[in-house]
């Protein structure tokens, strides 16, 4: 990634962008959760430069352990930070890789602009409809209690579904390229979330959860 280069400042495009907050769509009884998604928070020209990046990074198929089985994850992955932030995935311990260029701006559009402060990011690579995530929370003990997480999608329109605990509520976004959904405190708390398979999907989506994690955590 060292070396790569880009013509256009990702950080110089603020300008003449629509973006469209989305008033967060409500179940039937009442119940919404913590978040606020703002459909075009990336222009065009930002998603372009982003999945340009993209092709470029060591997305990984990591084997995990679930009841006692060894399964490969049905999607590909890549674990991005600052030095210390490293990533525990079901026994797993992923070191932080550096900052790419155009995902640090990314990051630093969603600190000026949303003020989510964040040291690490998990990018997950949906090849189609096929992979997908199950349902969890981002729970995990060093995740910094009362930051938001924030997730941006590029690629496929995909059905981002988050269920209430309690009373097993299902809300659906359907993430589209570009859109930006930010998990308020409390998000993981009361709800969980998942990316159920698609079949009729054909395209590749990218996804980015920007996180901020107590560093060297596990040291
Ligand atoms: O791909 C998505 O939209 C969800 C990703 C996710 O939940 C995660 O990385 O924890
Ligand atoms: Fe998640």
């Amino acid at each position: 990634m060292a070396g790569f280069q880009h013509g256009l400042d990702f950080g110089e495009l603020q300008n003449g962008l629509t973006q469209d907050t989305v008033v967060v769509p409500t179940a039937t009884n009442q119940i919404s959760p913590p978040v606020t998604w703002i459909k075009g928070f990336l222009s065009p020209k930002q998603q372009q430069l982003l999945m340009m990046e993209v092709e470029q990074y060591p997305l990984d198929r990591v084997e995990i352990e679930v009841y006692g089985k060894q399964h490969f994850i049905p999607r590909t992955q890549a674990w991005f930070g600052d030095q210390g932030c490293d990533y525990h995935y079901s026994k797993l311990h992923i070191t932080a890789l550096a900052w790419p260029k155009v995902l640090s701006r990314l990051r630093a559009k969603l600190l000026s602009e949303h003020q989510i402060d964040s040291n690490s990011v998990l990018v997950n690579r949906y090849a189609d409809g096929r992979d997908c995530m199950g349902w969890h929370s981002d729970d995990e003990p060093e995740i910094i209690t009362g930051s938001a997480i924030a997730s941006v999608t590029l690629g496929a329109c995909r059905d981002f579904v988050v269920r209430h605990k309690p009373t097993q509520t299902k809300v659906t976004f359907p993430l589209a390229s570009g859109d930006l959904l930010i998990m308020h405190p409390g998000m993981q708390q009361h709800w969980q979330h998942a990316l159920p398979k698609r079949l009729k999907v054909t395209e590749p989506r990218i996804n980015f959860t920007f996180r901020h994690i107590i560093a060297n955590y596990y040291r």
